[in-house]
């Protein structure tokens, strides 16, 4: 039987740490390629705990935080918020979550999420999700959302692109370099996307990959 415990801060599930145990996927792509639409089909067949950074964050302002209204300038700007408060949000939601099989969306969209995550959780990724989508594709995606984001708009779209181009691109070549980068097409219908994504996800069905 599978226990869980916490001693001295350090998470611990079997005997192993839950930087040794926890099984981590980013999730990643250019703003509207898809990443939060695969990842609940994701939840659903493959008992993954879905984190989305941007969601987290959103909902960390709605919360009336100290934080909140440096966070809402940012993402009104397509900025991305110091990794400090990101990780946090990461971490406690990973804690609670009582999961050990994690997808982690919209993170890290830069050099020093990355190296906070690694360097504060001690987890390595097990592989990066990259779904690649045309800036035109992606921008009809956005302006159709209608879910009433603040940086669903033309101005803020435009500077999301150059952030990711700038900022994200260069995490995907650095995971690249390492092997770690699985990349899929997005520009497709959902279902061929997800038909795409779910043999990367067969392994994690048993308990002890
Ligand atoms: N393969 C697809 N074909 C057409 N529309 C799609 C596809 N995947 C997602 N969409 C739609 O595009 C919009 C953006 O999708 P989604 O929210 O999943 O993107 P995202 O990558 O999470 O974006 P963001 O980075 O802004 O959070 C949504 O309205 C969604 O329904
Ligand atoms: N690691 C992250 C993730 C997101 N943000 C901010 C900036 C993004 O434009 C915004 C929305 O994210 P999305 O829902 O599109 O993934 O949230 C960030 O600062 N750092
Ligand atoms: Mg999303």
């Amino acid at each position: 039987m599978a226990t869980a415990s916490v001693e001295n801060g350090v998470a611990s599930q079997n005997g192993q740490t839950f930087a040794q145990s926890a099984k981590v996927v980013f999730v990643l792509g250019g703003p509207g390629s898809g990443k939060g639409t695969q990842c609940a089909s994701i939840v659903e067949q493959f008992a993954f705990t879905h984190l989305s950074a941007g969601d987290l964050l959103r909902a960390e302002i709605s919360s009336g935080s100290e934080n909140g209204l440096m966070i809402q300038n940012m993402i009104k700007e397509g900025k991305i918020v110091p990794s400090e408060v990101t990780v946090k949000l990461l971490q406690n939601a990973m804690e609670r979550s009582g999961n050990d099989k994690f997808l982690i969306d919209g993170f890290p969209r830069n050099e020093e999420n990355r190296a906070a995550f690694e360097l504060v959780t001690g987890i390595t990724p097990e592989f990066i999700l990259f779904f690649d989508c045309p800036e035109e594709e992606m921008e009809r995606r956005l302006l159709g959302r209608n879910q009433g984001r603040v940086d669903d708009n033309i101005e803020t779209i435009r500077k999301r692109f150059k952030v990711f181009i700038e900022s994200s691109l260069p995490v995907i070549s650095y995971y690249d370099a390492i092997g770690k980068v699985r990349k899929i097409d997005a520009a497709r219908t959902v279902e061929e996307v997800f038909a795409s994504v779910c043999p990367l996800f067969a392994p994690y069905l048993q308990t002890s990959v």
